[in-house]
Formats: C-alpha cells, sequence, structure tokens
C-alpha cells in the first residue's frame, strides 16, 4: 500500500425537486448535482490501527473520531489507515462536506489496495454515491440513482453565512413531499441555456430552510447579481452562476468585503 492523497471537493446542488417519501422517512430527490474544484484535502498512509487527524481553516467542531465519516468509511471498508483530514468547507452546510470527505476515502482505499468497496457508498449517507463519482450528475431515488450528464462547467460564487442547518428538520418543515420532477434536462447546453432553464427548476429545501435560518434571504440577496443565485441542498450555502470566473471573483470579493463574516468562494463547477 502506498500513500494517497485527495481533493474532496464541494457538492452544489444546482435544483433539488422532492418527489416523494418512503415508508421509512426518506425523501425521493430529483437533483442536479455538481463539484467544485474546491474542497477539503485527504491524505491516506498505511497503519497498524485506525487514526485521525483533522486540521485545516474549518475544522474547528469536526469530530475527530468514529463519527467522523471518513472514520466510518474506513471503517466499513475494512481497512485501517491513518487519514489527514484538511478541511476547508463549512460543515453541514448543504455542500456534502462529510459526504464528499467519506467517497474520497473510499475513491483512495480503492487506489491504495486495487479494491473496490464491497458494500454499498449509499449505507454511509445519501449524498455519498453522487460523491463517488464526483462530477455533473442527475441524482435520483434517495440518493441512489447516479447518472453522470454532459453539462458545461460553471463559474460560480459560493457563499455560507456561518450558521448551521441540520438537515432532517429542513426536510420535515417541507410543506409537500410530492412535487413534479425536474423538466427535460438541456444536456450539451451553452452555459446561458442551461442556466436559464435552471431559473425555471427548484430547489424545494429552500422555502423551509430559510424559514429556519432567515440569514439565507441576506446571502441570496448579496449573490442577486449573479446571473442565477440559489441555495444548495438543504442550506445554508447558496451559489450564484457567473459568466466568467473573472465575473465570479470580483462579486466573491464585494460580498466577503461586506460580510467579513461569512465564508465565500469563487469557483468552477464541473
Ligand atoms: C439534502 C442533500 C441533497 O444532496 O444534501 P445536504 O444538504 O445534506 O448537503 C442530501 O440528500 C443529504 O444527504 P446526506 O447528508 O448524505 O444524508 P444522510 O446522512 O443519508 O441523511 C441525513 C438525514 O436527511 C434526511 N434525508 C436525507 C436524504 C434523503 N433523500 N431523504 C431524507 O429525508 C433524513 O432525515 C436523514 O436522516
Ligand atoms: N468529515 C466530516 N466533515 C464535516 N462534518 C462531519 C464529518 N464527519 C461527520 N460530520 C458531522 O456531520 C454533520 C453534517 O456535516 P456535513 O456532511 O458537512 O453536512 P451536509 O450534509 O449539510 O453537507 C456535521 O455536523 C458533523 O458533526
Amino acid at each position: 500500500m502506498t500513500t494517497v492523497d485527495l481533493l474532496a471537493p464541494a457538492k452544489v446542488n444546482l435544483c433539488l425537486h422532492v418527489t416523494g417519501q418512503r415508508s421509512d422517512g426518506y425523501h425521493l430527490l430529483d437533483s442536479i448535482v455538481m463539484f467544485a474544484d474546491l474542497g477539503d484535502r485527504i491524505a491516506l498512509a498505511p497503519a497498524p490501527a485506525m487514526a485521525l487527524t483533522v486540521t485545516g481553516p474549518r475544522a474547528a467542531g469536526v469530530p475527530d473520531d468514529a463519527r467522523n465519516l471518513c472514520w466510518k468509511a474506513a471503517d466499513r471498508y475494512g481497512r485501517a489507515v491513518s487519514i489527514t483530514l484538511d478541511k476547508h468547507l463549512p460543515a453541514a452546510a448543504g455542500i456534502g462536506g462529510g459526504s464528499s470527505d467519506a467517497a474520497a476515502v473510499l475513491r483512495g482505499l480503492e487506489r491504495m489496495t486495487g479494491r473496490p468497496p464491497a458494500f454499498d457508498p449509499l449505507a454511509l449517507g445519501a449524498d455519498v454515491p453522487v460523491c463517488m463519482l464526483g462530477r455533473a450528475a442527475r441524482m435520483t431515488g434517495i440518493g441512489e440513482g447516479v447518472e453522470p450528464l454532459d453539462l458545461p462547467p460553471l463559474p460560480a460564487v459560493l457563499v455560507n453565512p456561518g450558521i448551521e442547518v441540520p438537515t432532517p428538520s429542513v426536510f420535515r418543515a417541507l410543506p409537500s413531499k410530492h412535487n413534479p420532477p425536474l423538466d427535460p434536462i438541456p444536456e450539451g447546453a451553452a452555459p446561458g441555456v442551461l442556466i436559464d432553464w435552471l431559473a425555471t427548476q427548484r430547489n424545494d429545501l429552500e422555502p423551509p430552510a430559510r424559514a429556519q435560518a432567515p440569514v439565507i434571504g441576506a446571502v441570496l440577496a448579496a449573490l442577486a447579481p449573479a446571473r442565477l443565485a440559489r441555495m444548495s441542498g438543504s442550506g445554508a450555502t447558496c451559489f450564484g452562476l457567473c459568466d466568467s470566473l473573472t465575473d465570479a471573483q470580483a462579486l466573491a470579493d464585494a460580498i466577503q468585503a461586506a460580510h467579513p463574516g461569512w465564508w465565500v468562494a469563487a469557483v468552477t463547477l464541473s
């Protein structure tokens, strides 16, 4: 076994329709997911026993024991390993930090051993299968349906106001659990066409998340100069899609200057 380093990219739900609910309470989703060129960094090294060190600017409050999804992923895979998680993404933020970390650990272990996981990654969390793919995809079912999509790279600004929004309470507060699925997706279209189409789709979790964290309204207002501003996942992180990375960086700089306490990043989604 050799040592491996991986990026665990931020996951962004460009739209997210809740189309039903299973008898076990999990919700059926129809969502377009893309990944940023920014995320947590994970280093894996062979070790006689499981070990986890959490470092980086967003390490505060992230568990560094068996509660961490990185640890759970390696444990489930059945391989003791030393993990360094360099945390850059805000936690409980709707950008899949924990899920992307878990998926990166599984991909890293597969690279180290040549053996894919012998269990269903969905068992670690509904977002883990799409994070295993790590590129633009349509996510269906509770997260087990993952179908790659041909979408253009999109410059974007990500903004998190520093409020943790717990996913279960947002799902619980949904007024309707049976909403229409996505309209036919314009695969292969130019960015402008995709953005115009996204403007006609929804994130059904946005109204209940805004009711619990009204600051999400202020984040969307700050992102208003973008071509389209929406919330990702169950919040509170929002994204604004821009025409260029230069535009995205300028908007990110302006938002950061006005809100020094917010987490702001200019990225490219793909
Ligand atoms: C909402 C989404 C959209 O991509 O993203 P986040 O806001 O978490 O980033 C995901 O479906 C979250 O995925 P993940 O965070 O892995 O979920 P899990 O750990 O499996 O579930 C956390 C809780 O969310 C609810 N849940 C999650 C997924 C789903 N399809 N239906 C649900 O009802 C359940 O209450 C569950 O107990
Ligand atoms: N590797 C990890 N990174 C961040 N949070 C983690 C991790 N492992 C477990 N957690 C726990 O999972 C919770 C949800 O975090 P996260 O996966 O970032 O949220 P979300 O699903 O909203 O994107 C956090 O409150 C944290 O306690």
